[in-house]
């Protein structure tokens, strides 16, 4: 599915001009179109429909439709949420319907008590007080306004954007309108997509507005939904023909004293994601007690420093497993002390194979941010919010509100990989795009559920699987199992653990 950003949506109207389109018969199409779908899905002959019309091109569609509904028989209502029209082909519209026996009022100078009653007798709300140019907070009469529209019990159609939505982030006002029906016109849009906007839009439509197909050339989505196609037709089936070697081998340098579940939970993780061999690089005391856990992983048991961290010492080891990996895990429980900083640095600046830095890991580059433009190798880096507002030095309340712009940013500056692990978590590709993903549960909100996201994205980059498709596929498999994990042993009961042990389950019902 192609998600276009706001500037882009602007960039393809600029474009269709050039095929004898006009922006006047863009905005007349989209309220058209709107129109159509609101009469083939609802009975608007007789019925009562109220129109919000904001200022901009928005409510100028707006106008289109209430002109619409009114000839397809509604007894209609246009509510100037903002006065006039500001915008040139809003004008145009706002004179053709001057006319018709629409009633136009302004909410200024209206009697709150007769919206209030003109809303308790209306079947259609239409929302088209803001589109795609919104942004930032509603201001307290708009928010006045968005609550009497959430108030009724009429269906709701938000043309584009339910207000109070912003089109890029999908970052929505606490008073947003919540709409039965949106209707996205030409393209889906990100908050169509986004987990944290869509539950505003309801059912989602797309219209034609008339735009020719050359005009989106070269406009690349950027937006991408990451599901069971995308996933599945990026994993192939394993050859009959196959050997252990065919699947690559994982280094994984994790774990402490303090931390010794971390190594054992992204070692499994790994290994069930299909790795042929997985070498677990830690201290001694965490290869031992990890041992009768991890059968099949091959163990590098290293010196144990004062702090029961891996030693600085161990590099050359490290380094010698490094040179025949196909790919490299760092960070998980390795603890922030002064040689773990060190250790990270020194792996970092030698990897040259495909490199997945979580937890600890990030903690360190943190502290040095530029070492991620002194290495030679692709990096995906696995931060929580509190990580990634380490990492980029933003308070997590922006990074909340905005975090789409600066994971891109980031992963643009830092030539890496970023999956920003959330509720819902988002893969800022190196590549320009944004994977959403959409699975996972609250059971997962757990210590340890972390290190087995990072050992799944390590095993799948080890078998030869590109950064960006493993990181935005690990997290899909990583939330489906986990989903299945919550199923069997409930949100509140289930353990990170669990689910590892669900993911074969993922792999079977997909035929792999
Ligand atoms: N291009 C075309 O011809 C076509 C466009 N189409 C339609 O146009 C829509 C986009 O229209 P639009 O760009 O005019 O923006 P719209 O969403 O109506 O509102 C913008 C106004 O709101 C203001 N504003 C923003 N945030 C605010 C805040 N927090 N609080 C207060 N004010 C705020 C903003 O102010 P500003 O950002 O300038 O400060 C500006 O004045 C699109 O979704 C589609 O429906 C279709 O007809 C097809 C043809
Ligand atoms: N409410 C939730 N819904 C879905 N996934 C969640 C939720 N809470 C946490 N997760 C997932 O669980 C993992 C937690 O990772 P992290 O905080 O690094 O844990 P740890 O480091 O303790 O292993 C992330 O992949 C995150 O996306
Ligand atoms: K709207």
């Amino acid at each position: 599915m192609v998600v276009v950003t706001n500037s882009q949506m602007k960039q393809i109207e600029e474009n269709s001009l050039k095929y004898s389109m006009s922006m006047k018969r863009l905005m007349e199409n989209a309220g058209s179109a709107a129109a159509m779908f609101i009469r083939r899905t609802m009975e608007v002959d007789g019925k009562f429909c109220t129109v919000f019309c904001g200022r901009g091109n928005n409510g100028g569609d707006g106008l289109v439709v209430a002109r619409k509904l009114y000839e397809s028989g509604a007894n209609v209502v246009v509510v100037l949420t903002d006065g006039d029209p500001a915008t040139d082909q809003a004008k145009e519209m706002m004179e053709l319907i001057a006319p018709m026996d629409v009633a136009l009022v302004y909410y200024e100078k209206e009697d709150p008590a007769y919206l209030k009653e003109r809303l308790e007798a209306t079947d259609i709300i239409v929302d088209a007080i803001y589109g795609t140019g919104f942004h930032g907070q509603l201001d307290e009469k708009h928010r006045k306004i968005c609550e009497l529209i959430n108030g009724t019990t009429a269906q709701v159609i938000a043309l584009d954007v339910p207000s109070g939505v912003t089109c890029d982030t999908g970052f929505a006002d606490e008073y947003a309108v919540i709409a039965d029906m949106t209707i996205a016109f030409d393209s889906y849009k990100p908050l169509h997509v986004l987990p944290v906007s869509v539950g505003y839009c309801g059912e989602i439509k797309t219209a034609d507005i008339g735009i020719p197909p050359q005009a989106h050339e070269g406009i690349e989505g950027q937006f991408i939904l990451v599901d069971n196609e995308f996933v599945f037709s990026r994993l192939p089936k394993r050859r009959r023909d196959s050997h252990k070697g065919s699947y690559g081998k994982l280094l994984n340098i994790a774990g402490s004293q303090k931390y010794m579940g971390a190594a054992i939970l992204s070692t499994m993780a790994a290994m069930r994601a299909g790795a042929g061999y997985v070498t677990l690089a830690s201290t001694k005391e965490v290869c031992r007690t990890a041992l009768p856990s991890l059968l099949e992983a091959v163990m590098l048991p290293l010196k144990q420093g004062k702090e029961g961290h891996i030693s600085y010492e161990s590099l050359p080891e490290i380094l010698e497993a490094l040179e025949n990996s196909t790919a490299l895990l760092i960070g998980n429980g390795l603890d922030v002390t002064q040689d773990t900083c060190r250790l990270v640095y020194e792996v970092l600046k030698n990897a040259k194979c495909p490199v997945i830095v979580d937890g600890d890991g990030i903690n360190v580059i943190s502290r040095n941010i530029d070492i991620l433009k002194q290495t030679n190798c692709n990096i995906v880096l696995t931060p929580h919010m509190k990580e990634l507002s380490r990492l980029t030095t933003l308070p997590i309340e922006q990074l909340k509100q905005d975090r789409y712009t600066i994971g891109a940013n980031f992963a643009r500056e830092y030539g890496c990989t970023v999956v920003m692990k959330d509720a819902y978590t988002a893969t800022a590709g190196a590549d320009g795009r944004m994977y959403i993903n959409t699975t996972g549960n609250a059971g997962m909100a757990k210590a340890g559920s972390g290190d087995v996201l990072a050992g799944i994205i390590g095993g799948l980059a080890a078998q030869g699987i590109d950064l960006v498709t493993a990181a935005a596929a690990g997290a899909y498999l990583h939330g489906l199992a986990g989903n299945y994990a919550a199923c069997k042993y409930s949100q509140y009961g289930m353990l990170p653990r669990e689910i590892i042990d669900q993911l074969p389950k993922v792999f079977l019902h997909n035929d792999r």
